[in-house]
């Protein structure tokens, strides 16, 4: 049994609280928001973050406080919105324990760097990358929740932290996989919402399989390209992480990502449907810093940047395919 700790007590951080208590361990769970810290505790519940769950395994306690929520962790899970991530984390530099491994569930670029989250933690921690590993998968949060049958990969540069985090995550519906792929798994979980904000657009404005299933693959290969360039492993792109998750986010309407697309092909602007989403979508920022790490790289990024131009400058979805068609390269 290990101590862990979710540093975010969002959908996902409450989700997978949930399925490491289920495998046997303590959690500790920390939020900003005193009302779901206090509900965990007391009605073993985040109503407002994952109503669907009616009890919580009481195994799982909460605090608002930092040191205390990490004095004795082993293990510390990070699940907050990748923007606030740095400045979240940079409150916990010098409380960590010094032999705690760091897991990021985050699926983000910060906008303000185009920085990987596997960057973000270990340079707000000042953490050596030999105690970080990022986790990433198809895992409607919902679902996992529910304690559906879902699996996730582990990603780190340390084989024996990696298989640590998943003893730890892994449960009777909960399957962790094991790979040294950091910056592969990153770029998937990060560039798989890009393409799901553009295939639920597609959905949203009526277009049907075919036009999905061309996002969905011309995102696939976007990200391969990318991923290639910033030193990731090809595998990756087919396992759990890139293939899979795709085809979870692109294909769900519990996807945050899809249902902010779903909602721009509807017609909504994109201050509309934030305010309509129910969690963080981080497609939205994350698209332009795709598009910067294309250019930086020389990668084309077709899809991110029509996406981008839905974002930044509202052109509509017949719009935004047809930038995509306008793409000079027809090698596949
Ligand atoms: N939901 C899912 O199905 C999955 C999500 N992920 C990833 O996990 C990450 C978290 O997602 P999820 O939990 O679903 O999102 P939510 O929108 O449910 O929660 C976001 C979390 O970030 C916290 N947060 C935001 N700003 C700050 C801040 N300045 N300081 C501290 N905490 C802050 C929020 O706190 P508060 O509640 O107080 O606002 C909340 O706990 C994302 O990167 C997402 O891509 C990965 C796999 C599955
Ligand atoms: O990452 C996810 C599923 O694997 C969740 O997707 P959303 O963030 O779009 O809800």
């Amino acid at each position: 049994m290990a101590q862990v700790t979710v540093l975010g007590a969002g959908a996902w951080g409450t989700a997978f609280g949930q399925v490491v208590a289920d495998a046997g361990n303590d959690v500790m769970m920390w939020g900003i928001e005193p009302e779901i810290i206090d509900a965990i505790n007391t009605k073993h519940t985040n109503p407002v973050r994952l109503p669907v769950v009616k009890e919580l395994p009481h195994s799982m306690r909460a605090t608002l406080d930092r040191a205390e929520v990490v004095k004795d962790a082993e293990i510390i899970i990070v699940a907050i919105a990748a923007q606030f991530a740095r400045q979240a984390l940079e409150e916990f530099a010098g409380l960590i324990p010094s032999n705690a491994i760091v897991v990021s569930l985050m699926k983000g670029i910060e906008r303000s760097t185009d920085k990987r989250m596997d960057e973000v933690v270990t340079e707000a921690l000042n953490l050596p990358m030999e105690r970080f590993a990022a986790v990433s998968g198809p895992n409607l949060s919902k679902e996992v929740a529910q304690r559906q049958p879902a699996a996730a990969v582990v990603a780190s540069v340390n084989r024996q932290a990696a298989e640590k985090v998943a003893a730890a995550a892994t449960n009777d519906y909960f399957k962790m996989f094991v790979t040294d792929d950091v910056v592969g798994v990153e770029m998937c979980g990060s560039l798989k919402n890009v393409t799901a904000l553009a295939v639920g657009m597609a959905r949203g404005a009526g277009y049907g399989e075919n036009t999905a299933a061309m996002i969905e693959t011309r995102g696939l290969a976007e990200l391969t390209a990318l991923g290639e360039a910033l030193g990731a492993n090809p595998r990756t792109f087919s396992g759990l992480a890139g293939v899979g998750d795709l085809i979870a986010t692109c294909g769900s309407p519990l996807s945050r990502n899809y249902t902010f697309g779903a909602n721009l092909g509807k017609g909504m602007s994109v201050e509309e449907a934030t305010a309509a989403s129910n969690g963080v979508a981080e497609g939205v920022p994350t698209t332009a810093a795709v598009v910067a790490l294309g250019k930086q790289y020389g990668v084309p990024t077709p899809l991110a940047s029509a996406m981008n131009n839905v974002l930044e400058q509202g052109i509509s979805c017949a719009e935004m395919l047809s930038q995509l068609f306008a793409d000079g390269s027809i090698e596949e």
